[in-house]
């Protein structure tokens, strides 16, 4: 993968978005330019069965509009059965490795990590990108790790300087900069732009301020 697609890189299911409709605000989020999509529908509130598969069907067509990758969290099988652009998944989801191997190599494959172990392995096992995180504290996620800061990022970025990396967790326009400077390719972030009164307005302001930042480094 390119890892400029990483910048800004929106998660959402249709459980993150509290008053706007979740295909208004992906749609807000991919005009305002976000590089990366991740459907991710889980937890509390999310959809399932055939309500899951035909919303994950919408935000598919909205990302290939705005020719945006489209990355679907944890679910392999329907990452396959709907042709996404790749899968993301954690240490507790089914195996890299295997993953890897059904989807082949022309999919991207993000595997989320939480120490130079972790990020190896996924090395190994075919990863395009690694999530780093939660950086700082999220609401987004209930089964969350304690925020680590940026010393993973950093440790990373140093030792395997090829990787894509990707900053995860309490991230806002605020805060993003100081991820990038540890050495990300990106931010990935759920509620700075879900939970926006306005998502356009949210993604060019962080747009902007990650420009800034990337003309400084
Ligand atoms: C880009 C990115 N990084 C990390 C995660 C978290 O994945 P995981 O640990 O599997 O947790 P869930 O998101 O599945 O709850 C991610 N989704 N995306
Ligand atoms: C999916 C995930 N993985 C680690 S933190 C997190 C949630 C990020 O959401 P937010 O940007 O709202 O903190
Ligand atoms: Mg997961």
């Amino acid at each position: 993968m390119n890892r400029e697609q990483l910048q800004l890189y929106f998660i959402m299911g249709s459980q993150n978005v509290e008053e706007h409709d979740p295909i208004v605000v992906l749609e807000e989020a991919l005009r305002g330019g976000i590089t990366l999509f991740q459907f991710r529908e889980k937890g509390e509130n999310a959809l399932t069965g055939e309500d899951k598969i035909n919303f994950a069907k919408a935000c598919k067509a909205l990302c290939k509009k705005y020719n945006v990758p489209f990355i679907i969290n944890d679910d392999v099988n329907l990452a396959i059965a709907l042709d996404a652009d790749g899968v993301h998944v954690g240490q507790d989801d089914a195996n890299a490795i295997a993953i890897r191997e059904k989807i082949g190599l022309d999919k991207i494959l993000g595997v989320s990590t939480h120490s130079l172990t972790e990020v190896t392995a996924a090395i190994n096992a075919g990863a395009d990108y690694v999530g780093i995180g939660p950086v700082y504290a999220t609401t987004s996620k209930s089964d969350a790790n304690s925020p680590a800061g940026t010393i993973l990022i950093e440790q990373t970025a140093a030792t395997y300087p090829s990787l894509p990396i990707v900053g995860i967790g309490g991230i806002t326009i605020d805060n993003c900069q100081t991820v990038i400077r540890a050495g990300a390719d990106g931010v990935s972030l759920i509620s700075a732009i879900a939970t926006h009164e306005e998502p356009f307005v949210a993604t060019r302001q962080l747009l902007h301020v990650l420009q800034q930042v990337a003309k400084i480094s």
